[in-house]
């Protein structure tokens, strides 16, 4: 579904991104992870169309991101960004309802269908109870579920999410994780950066590592999460281990090298 081939993108004349590859086929739910400044927002945003690549392709369903109209390129793929401020008095559902923007005729209304997917992706990520709430008013967390619901309701083939679990308390944390892996299971191709490696072990299919730009590895958690690697990207002493409880990888750091 989404192929990346030599990958190059330079903002403000910096280079971002270098010589990055990844092939993600649908049905994966692949974790961007790396520490701060590695270029995973970056390489979110070119997927999403919003950076131009300087060098190399992306390729989305076999056609580059940029060769697609915006409409187009929206029914596609769903972009969940990390800033999540919105300076517009919409209500939580009036904003879930724009996910269904993509699907609805250029001067028509949204039909009972869109109001259906929009409460229905309300409900997916328990939001109901905020629906006529105006977003403005919302505390970060509960923003980051509205906005997330508003990418779910875009039903779109391509999902990618920036850091959608940041403000999330415990229990959402492992509600939305598992709301994007069924995404995935259901044959959706997903792409989210996490922080927590712990997580990002359970929930994801694959991972991809980058540090500086570049990916440092990529694959199955146990060939990506491995003390090397995390002293490569990192800089940290770790060690990696399987859980008993929850059958996947742990991380537990030691000690800044
Ligand atoms: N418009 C820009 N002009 C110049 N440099 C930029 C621009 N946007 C981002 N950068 C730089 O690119 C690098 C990668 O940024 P990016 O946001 O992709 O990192 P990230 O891996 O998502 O980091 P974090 O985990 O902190 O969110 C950073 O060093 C950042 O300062």
């Amino acid at each position: 579904m989404i192929t990346i081939d030599g990958l190059r993108v330079e903002l403000d004349r910096a280079v971002i991104l270098d010589g990055v590859a990844l092939t993600v086929p649908a049905g994966r739910m692949v974790g961007l992870v790396g520490p701060n400044g590695a270029g995973k927002s970056t390489l979110l945003r070119t997927i999403a169309g919003l950076h131009r690549p300087s060098r190399g392709r992306v390729l989305v369903d076999g056609r580059p991101v940029h060769a697609r109209r915006p409409r187009e390129l929206a029914r596609m793929i769903a972009y969940l960004p990390q800033d999540t401020a919105l300076s517009f008095p919409f209500t939580a559902y009036q904003v879930t309802l724009m996910g269904r923007h993509p699907h609805v005729g250029r001067f028509a209304m949204e039909s009972a269908a869109d109001h259906r997917e929009a409460e229905r992706a309300m409900a997916a990520t328990g939001t109901t109870h905020l629906a006529g709430r105006s977003v403005a008013t919302l505390s970060g967390g509960e923003r980051q579920l509205v906005l997330l619901a508003k990418a779910i309701a875009q039903d779109s083939p391509v999902l990618l999410a920036d850091e959608p679990v940041s403000a999330l308390d415990l229990r959402h944390q492992l509600d939305v994780l598992r709301l994007l892996r069924a995404c995935a299971d259901a044959g959706r191709t997903v792409l989210v950066v996490l922080h927590d490696l712990n997580l990002a072990a359970r929930y994801c299919t694959e991972l991809a590592l980058l540090a500086g730009g570049r990916v440092v590895a990529d694959g199955e958690p146990a060939r990506v999460l491995t003390p090397g690697h995390l002293a490569d990207a990192y800089g940290v002493r770790a060690v990696v281990r399987p859980d008993d409880l929850t059958g996947s990888l742990t991380v537990t750091t030691l000690e800044n090298q």
